[in-house]
């Protein structure tokens, strides 16, 4: 372990998780250091190189522009700077959290995944989001995963209805080949080759299924009509008709993978996790108040499905990156010294939708490279 430590634990029980002082901590002190300095004097020169009132009135604008600029961007420096000043790593011990929990013990655990309109944020995108948590490295009768559709759209059902039969191979091939990530849309987009023991048969068997299913899914997206074969009779097709708009809807709750039926099985024979639709109910005159009315109609209904001790959410368009993201969170909830005081765990973000080279920055590799890694 690197550097001073200072962890949790408590009964005399090696700590789930450490809090530890990173190595180069003088490196990061002279970057900081640095860009702070180039701040300053940045400022500097605003403060004695004010323009002329002669000059133009664009010059003028375009002056103020920038110093408003620099000194909000600077601000935010020194804000941050204090926890470049001081920075500390957090490492978990998962497994120290399987010795001390067997599968049946751990608490039970709610996934959000919230989805706004299927224009902007693609049903096949959704479902990949979904699929990848579907697949945490978790016991899965002890998952319940919820798409929230505040479109309240068919599509978006259909696309979910879709997901729970793929995810009966989809999971197994994720948990057999150890496959990263579990987003089968990021996963086949990389480019990705046969796993160890997983043989090419087995490899192309799955990517056909996935392109069977992108297929589908784009065909029922560009026609906006629900195929009318026997699978699509599932009674949840019933809750929609033509007066249904994404602003103006119903609330609809739907379960479509319940433990509780036989079928709730994977092709191995493996429980599925719980699987749940909802679109809460919306009208013009109301206001909704986006995400966060969202997740708390998901509270409401997910306390009286599942009411799980943990509540994992997601951006539809943010899939899981790490299978084991579950467990590195409960071993700072689970902590016996510490956990009592820690209520919410949050992990970064990482952007790979970007534009062609790149040109915004987009995945803020300096950010998750070098400022997080440290915080
Ligand atoms: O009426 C709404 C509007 C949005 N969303 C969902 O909220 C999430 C975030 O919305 P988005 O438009 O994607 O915002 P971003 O700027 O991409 O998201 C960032 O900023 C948001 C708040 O500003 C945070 O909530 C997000 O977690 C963070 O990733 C998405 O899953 C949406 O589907 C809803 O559920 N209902
Ligand atoms: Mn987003």
């Amino acid at each position: 372990m690197a550097g001073s430590s200072v962890s949790g634990g408590g009964g005399g029980r090696p700590p789930l998780f450490a809090t530890e002082k990173p190595k180069r901590v003088l490196a990061y002190r002279l970057y900081a250091g640095t860009i702070f300095a180039g701040i300053l004097l940045i400022w500097f020169y605003r403060a004695t190189h004010i323009p002329a009132r002669g000059s133009s009135s664009l010059g003028w604008r375009a002056g103020l522009g920038l110093l408003v600029a620099e000194l909000w961007f600077g601000l935010y420096w020194v804000l941050t700077l204090s926890v470049r000043w001081n920075p500390v790593r957090r490492a978990t011990f998962k497994d120290r959290l399987s010795e001390r929990y067997d599968d049946d013990q751990l608490p039970g655990v709610d996934i959000f995944v919230c989805t706004a309109d299927p224009a902007l944020e693609p049903p096949m995108l959704v479902i990949s989001t979904v699929l990848s948590v579907m697949a945490y490295d978790y016991p899965p009768e002890k998952l319940n995963i919820y798409l929230s559709d505040d479109a309240g759209s068919a599509v978006t059902f259909y696309a979910l209805h879709e997901a729970s039969e793929f995810a009966k191979h989809w999971i197994p091939f994720c948990k057999n080949y150890k496959v990263e990530p579990r987003s089968p849309a990021a996963y086949f987009a990389k480019g990705a080759t046969p796993h160890d023991a997983c043989s090419p048969q087995e490899f192309l068997r799955m990517k056909e299924l996935y392109k069977d299913l992108t297929d589908r899914m784009n065909s029922v997206v560009h026609s906006g009509k629900i195929p009318e074969v026997p699978e699509c009779n599932h009674r949840g097709f019933s809750e929609w008709n033509e007066t249904i708009t994404s602003g103006d809807h119903p609330s609809v709750v739907q379960i479509l993978i319940d433990r509780n039926k036989r079928k709730a099985v994977d092709v191995d024979g493996n429980a599925l996790p719980k699987l749940v639709y909802m679109a809460r109910e919306k009208r013009p005159q109301e206001q909704h108040h986006f995400k966060a009315g969202s997740l708390n109609a998901l509270i409401r209904v997910s306390s009286v499905i599942s009411n799980s001790l943990v509540i994992l959410n997601v951006d539809c368009d943010m899939y899981s990156n790490n299978s084991e993201s579950i467990r590195d969170a409960l071993c700072f909830f689970l902590d016996e010294e510490q956990g009592q005081d820690i209520g919410f765990v949050q992990y970064p973000q990482n952007f790979d939708n970007v534009v062609h080279n790149d040109s915004y920055g987009n995945p803020i590799n300096v950010v998750n490279e070098v400022n997080r890694k440290i915080i």
